[in-house]
C-alpha cells in the first residue's frame, strides 16, 4: 500500500512550504494545501508545490449554492488536484453538482463534522445528538450524491467504512500520542485511523511544528 500520509502544508510562505517538503517528502504520500495557502498564493502557489512531484490535495472546503460551487470546481480543473473537499452541509444538490463539475481524476470528498468540534459545539449549531450520528447521516448524504468519500475523525471512520465499503475516507485530527491538543477535539493516533479504514491520513503540526520534521514524519510512518 502506498504511503497514506498527506502533510497539511498550513504555512503562509511558498519557500517555507517547499523547504519543509524537501525535508519530509520521502516519508509522506501527498501534500494538502488548505485555505491559508490557497488564499495567499492561489493557482501559482499550487503549481509551485506541484513541482515537488507529490499528489496534491486541495482542501478548499467549498460550501455555497450549487451553481457557485460547480463554477469553483471548474476553475480548479487546470490544477489537476487528486482530492478536493466540499462541505456535506451544503446539501445533496450542491454535492451532486460539485462532483459533476470536477475533473475526472479528482476525488471529491465531503467534510462531515470538523474534528475541532465536539457534541457541545454541535448542539450550539442547533444539531442535537452524537458526533457519530451526525457523521453517519452526512456520510449517507454524500454517498447518495455520488461523491467519492468523506472527511471525518478517526473516532467515526470504522463505522462509516462498515456502511460504505468502497468509500474514500480522509481522516485529520491525528496525534501520535492520541490525545486532544490545541484546537483538535476528536483525535486518534495515525495507526488507529489507518487500522479503522482511513484512506488518507492528514497530518500537519505534529510534523510541521516538530523540532525535527523529518524525524517526526519518519517516526509516524514507522508506526503504520
Ligand atoms: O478537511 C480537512 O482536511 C480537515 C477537516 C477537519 O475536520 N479537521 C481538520 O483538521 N482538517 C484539516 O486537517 C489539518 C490538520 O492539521 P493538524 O491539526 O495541524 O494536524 C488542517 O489543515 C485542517 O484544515
Amino acid at each position: 500500500m502506498s504511503n497514506p500520509i498527506f502533510l497539511a502544508l498550513d504555512v503562509p510562505q511558498i519557500d517555507a512550504g517547499k523547504a519543509l517538503l524537501q525535508k519530509v517528502k520521502s516519508h509522506i504520500g501527498g501534500v494538502k494545501l488548505g485555505l491559508e495557502f490557497f488564499c495567499a498564493h492561489g493557482h501559482h502557489g499550487v503549481h509551485e508545490i506541484a513541482h515537488v512531484g507529490l499528489p496534491i490535495f486541495l482542501d478548499l472546503k467549498l460550501h455555497d449554492i450549487p451553481n457557485t460551487v460547480a463554477g469553483a470546481m471548474q476553475a480548479i480543473h487546470v490544477l489537476e488536484p487528486a482530492i478536493v473537499t466540499i462541505h456535506a452541509a451544503g446539501g445533496r444538490a450542491m454535492m451532486e453538482d460539485a462532483k459533476a463539475a470536477a475533473a475526472e481524476n479528482t476525488k471529491v470528498v465531503a467534510v462531515t463534522m470538523l474534528t475541532s468540534l465536539d457534541e457541545r459545539d454541535l448542539a450550539r449549531t442547533g444539531v442535537n445528538g452524537s458526533a457519530h450520528d451526525q457523521v453517519m447521516r452526512l456520510a449517507e448524504l454524500a454517498h447518495d450524491a455520488g461523491l467519492d468519500g468523506i472527511v471525518c475523525s478517526g473516532q467515526e471512520v470504522k463505522a462509516v467504512h462498515k456502511q460504505w465499503k468502497d468509500g474514500f475516507f480522509v481522516v485529520p485530527g491525528l496525534r501520535p500520542g492520541g490525545k486532544a491538543t490545541g484546537d483538535q477535539k476528536r483525535v486518534v493516533t495515525p495507526r488507529q485511523a489507518r487500522d479503522d479504514g482511513a484512506s488518507v491520513l492528514v497530518i500537519g503540526r505534529p510534523i510541521s511544528r516538530a523540532e525535527d520534521p523529518e524525524a517526526a514524519a519518519r517516526a509516524i510512518e514507522a508506526t503504520l
